[in-house]
């Protein structure tokens, strides 16, 4: 069998940059195999970078600006695709994320999204109206993309399970299922990015595909880089290793205050963002901060537990049991204070990261999506409902054929 060669493109909630992963792929469900060719990071022009977070904090913007600036990430992923696959026979399809600057998990009526005035219709709906359903938007328009690169793209991947009443996310647990289930051994994979999110496998026997579980787990680096960039006046974007975060000491009352939020008491299927876990949240972060008189170093060693401990503490209170190992992965694998914590709350779990099982820990977001494209192309469901909360599975995403002319 000849393998489909694919690029993975993903800007995840960090807003770091693109991650683009060239790939190979073989294979469909258990017996799915993928190689990683090249992998690269390409960061946002800044200007661009602060553009999007500022929208992501909710900063009002114009249809105009909207237009303009879902166009050039498009251009700026389009570039990625271009510079991943230098010096290797072209790929066939693109998978691309996108960026996501908005995510309303399902729950939610249209009147409690900030909108003035009642702009449901007055006159009685054919429809039963689907009060409740999530939103979620990703720009960089898979069209531009396909057009400026002239491979097929697909793209706008969370819409088809959000129609069935899914969050949209996560949506990489089929992809973990497959690439990273043990025949014997239960497994978490916990990804650290903006937000952290966590699949458990199970042994892979019996009935073991109903048994995933996956959520968001809250927080990943977002308040973490927040924190820093504030601390160092904006000269540094992330705590490189955890250095500084482990020159400080966490203040446990401070992280209990914080784990009694709603979101982490609120039972899986469950997703969430920026929305949540920003700036906003950060300040009061802050304030609470300031009754302890904590230097930065403690804020950040207190913040990085809030991180450590939610995720700890969500695997207790919603797993059957605990995993003989967790796999990290997203860009907090690399903080090593993080993973020194998760190794001492996790106590007899096994704490390494998924290239120690044969994935890119930096680069398995982008390849998920380059295998979640594969999928759609074969006509294969992307989503699991377990994770989403969808009520069926859904071939997910949207093509973008190339028109021809280039
Ligand atoms: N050497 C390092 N030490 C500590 N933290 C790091 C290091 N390298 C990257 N990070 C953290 O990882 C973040 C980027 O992670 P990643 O690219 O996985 O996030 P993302 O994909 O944008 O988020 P999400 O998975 O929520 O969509 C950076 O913002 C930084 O906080
Ligand atoms: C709406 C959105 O972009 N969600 C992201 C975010 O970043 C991490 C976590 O929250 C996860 O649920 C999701 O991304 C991954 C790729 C996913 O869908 O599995």
């Amino acid at each position: 069998m000849h393998p489909t060669r694919v690029i993975g493109l993903m800007s995840g909630t960090s807003v770091d940059g693109i991650d683009a992963a060239l790939v190979e792929i073989v294979g469909t469900d258990l017996d799915l195999k993928v190689e990683l060719l090249a992998g690269k990071t390409y960061p946002y022009p800044a200007a661009l970078r602060e553009k999007i977070l500022a929208i992501c904090g909710g900063a009002p913007i114009s249809m105009a600006e909207l237009a303009a600036i879902d166009d050039a990430i498009a251009l700026v992923f389009a570039q990625a695709a271009q510079n991943i696959q230098v010096g290797y026979p072209p790929a066939t399809l693109i998978g691309s994320h996108g960026q996501t600057v908005y995510h309303r998990p399902p729950g939610f009526s249209i009147s409690e999204n900030s909108v003035s005035g009642n702009i449901l219709p007055s006159h009685q709906s054919p429809f039963p109206y689907p009060q409740s359903l999530g939103y979620s938007l990703q720009l960089g328009r898979g069209a531009l993309i396909s057009r400026l690169t002239g491979i097929t793209t697909i793209s706008n991947f969370r819409v088809a399970d959000i129609a069935v009443g899914g969050h949209g996310a996560p949506l990489v647990p089929r992809v973990d299922a497959y690439l990273l289930s043990h025949p014997q051994e239960a497994r978490c994979i916990q990804n650290v990015g903006g937000i952290g999110n966590v699949t458990y496998l199970p042994p892979r026997r019996d009935d073991w595909l109903n048994q995933i579980l996956a959520w968001d787990t809250g927080p990943g680096n977002s308040l973490l880089d927040l924190a820093v960039q504030y601390f160092s006046n904006g000269a540094k974007s992330y705590d490189e290793n955890g250095s500084w975060a482990a020159s400080g000491s966490p203040c446990y009352p401070l992280v209990e205050k914080w784990l009694s939020q709603d979101y982490f008491r609120l039972p899986p299927p469950k997703s969430t963002g920026r929305e949540l876990f920003g700036v906003t949240y950060l300040h009061q972060c802050l304030q609470d901060c300031q009754a302890y008189q904590l230097s930065p170093a403690d804020v950040l060693a207190t913040i990085t537990e809030l991180t450590a401990a939610s995720i700890v503490n969500s695997y207790h209170a919603f797993l059957p049991r605990m995993p003989k190992c967790l796999l990290l992965c997203g860009g907090g694998s690399q903080n090593l204070y993080l993973k020194h914590r998760l190794e001492l709350l996790l106590k007899s779990v096994k704490v390494l990261t998924t290239d120690e099982a044969g994935v890119s820990a930096e680069f398995k977001e982008a390849i998920a999506f380059a295998i979640l494209a594969y999928w759609r192309q074969l006509g294969l469901p992307g989503n699991l409902p377990v994770a989403t909360g969808a009520d069926q599975e859904v071939v997910l995403g949207e093509v973008h054929p190339v028109t021809g002319d280039k």
